[in-house]
């Protein structure tokens, strides 16, 4: 499929900023100091789930000041859309985690359905607790599990299509420094 550039760029010149770059470091900072007092004798596997949270993990992981191990699955229902469908997995965890504290990092918490399969994958195959963090979670009434929470959420969001820090639009724009609201989604 062709991807029309210039509507690429339209979507970034038109977005509105939701929280800029300051912001966002600031909320992965206070991030990193509630895992640095809560799991650092824990002797995590971190695992970040791509490809969302490849930023957010990028710059999480270092700030972590605590011996863990670091690797990625990869489980998509998105495929680069802007409405989610079934969860298909691209790549499970290749490091065991059996009887290990495990930490999920991702970029969002929307519906949760994402998550909340990739917890009950761990929890299936051994692990001896499953922690979460994400970088924003977004404010509906439509989450697939209402009274789960991410143990760690750096912040919040209106319940709009958003993009940037790991987040794509159509594939696009995870590079933003910010994050951005699609107009009109
Ligand atoms: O809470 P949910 O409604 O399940 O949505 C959240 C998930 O959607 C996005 O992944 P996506 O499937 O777009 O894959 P990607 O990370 O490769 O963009 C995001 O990275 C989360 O993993
Ligand atoms: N990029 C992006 N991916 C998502 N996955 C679930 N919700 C969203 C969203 O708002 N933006």
């Amino acid at each position: 499929m062709s991807v029309d550039l210039a509507h690429i760029r339209q979507v970034m010149a038109e977005a509105d900023c939701l929280h800029p770059e300051a912001e966002v470091e600031a909320a992965i900072d206070a991030v990193a100091s509630q895992i640095n007092a809560q799991l650092a004798e824990r002797n995590p596997v971190v695992f970040c789930v791509m490809n969302g949270g490849l930023i957010f993990a990028g710059k999480l992981a270092p700030k972590l000041n605590f011996p863990l191990e670091l690797s990625y699955l990869h489980a998509t229902r998105y495929c680069n859309q802007t409405s989610g469908g079934e969860l298909f997995w691209k790549a499970k965890p290749e490091i065991s985690f059996i009887d290990r504290d495990v930490l999920i990092i991702d970029d969002i918490l929307d519906e949760g359905h994402t998550l909340g399969a990739i917890i009950d994958f761990c929890r299936h195959a051994g692990a001896a607790a499953v922690h979460t963090a994400v970088l924003i979670d977004k404010d509906h009434q439509r989450k697939a599990r209402p009274d789960f929470k991410a143990d760690y959420v750096g912040l919040t969001c209106v319940d709009r299509y958003v993009f940037g820090y790991g987040m794509d639009y159509k594939g696009y724009w995870r590079n933003a420094p910010g994050i951005y609201a699609v107009k009109g989604l």
